[in-house]
């Protein structure tokens, strides 16, 4: 999917609102567990409830390797299901992958060719040869972690490295690389008052945000710093809305969750376009 094909698919539906699929057999409805294929089953409902308020979906890959074999036939019957049904979102598989070039050519493969993602996440701590790799694919976008969302983003990525902090020198490097025009970042919506900083050195780049709803980021916070011109933004919540209810009602409950943030996008697209 082309950048500017996102950014209609925002303004059409009024929503930069991405769905982490991060399904843990611990936590959906018993019910489900009696089916061939609970995963999917449980992301199937939950996409059947909320494609119309979200631009994209993520599903992190750790919540079906961690199922062996059958999690990732499930993740495979889920990217499956996404890109038959609606193929104007945005998929991104959270992978978090990186490696020597030869070997990060073959995970690029693995999510663009074989799984057929649009993007996946990456570590930027390899280097350009790590990174480079998966951005030589046409209409498909690499999402870098710049500043996570987690306590221990302090232990490494806020840290001074030659004059200037790690995180904003992965920046500044990554837009030298080749296709860096592929590239999208992540920033943690823990970490909104840096996201004016991040702004000075990736105006236009697109930002992938987890971290609302369960780890208690704020949305408001992060569209004030972080909204650009193309609205440059796509806000994740997983646990948030997909275990809303446990039970039969789970994918009404998710739904409404993601009416609540679908509202709230919706009222700071009409102030920021008038729209
Ligand atoms: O790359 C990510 O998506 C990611 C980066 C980050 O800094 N923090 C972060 O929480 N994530 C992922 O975003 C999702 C957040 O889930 P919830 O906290 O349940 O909304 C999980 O899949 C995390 O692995």
């Amino acid at each position: 999917m082309t950048t500017q094909h996102l950014v209609d698919q925002i303004h059409k539906k009024k929503s930069f609102l991405c769905i982490g699929l991060d399904v843990d057999l611990d936590k959906i409805p018993k019910h489900l567990l009696a089916t061939e294929d609970p995963i999917f089953e449980f992301n199937k409902a939950i996409i059947d409830a909320t494609h119309h308020l979200a631009v994209a979906y993520k599903p992190n890959t750790a919540f079906y390797e961690a199922y062996g074999l059958k999690g990732w036939q499930s993740l495979q019957k889920t990217i499956m299901y996404l890109n038959e049904q609606h193929p104007n979102i945005f998929t991104i598989a959270d992978a978090k992958r990186g490696d020597i070039g030869n070997t990060s050519t073959m995970y690029a493969k693995a999510f663009f060719e074989d799984l057929a993602f649009d993007s996946v996440t990456v570590a930027p701590y390899m280097g350009k040869d790590s990174v480079e790799p998966f951005l030589n694919f046409k209409d498909k976008h690499t999402i870098m972690l710049a500043l996570t969302s987690n306590q221990g983003a302090f232990n490494f990525q806020t840290k001074t490295v030659e004059g200037v902090e790690l995180y904003k020198k992965v920046l500044e490097t990554s837009k030298t690389w080749k296709n860096a025009e592929n590239l999208m970042y992540v920033v943690g919506a823990t970490k909104a008052e840096f996201l004016s900083d991040i702004r000075k050195i990736i105006p236009d780049s697109f930002l992938l945000v987890p971290g609302v709803g369960a780890q208690g980021g704020s949305l408001q916070e992060v569209c004030e710093y972080g909204m650009n011109d193309q609205i440059g933004l796509l806000i994740n919540s997983s646990r948030g809305i997909l275990y809303a209810s446990k039970g039969e009602d789970f994918a009404e409950a998710a739904k409404v969750q993601a009416e609540l943030l679908q509202s709230e996008m919706m009222s700071i697209l009409l102030k920021k376009t008038g729209a």
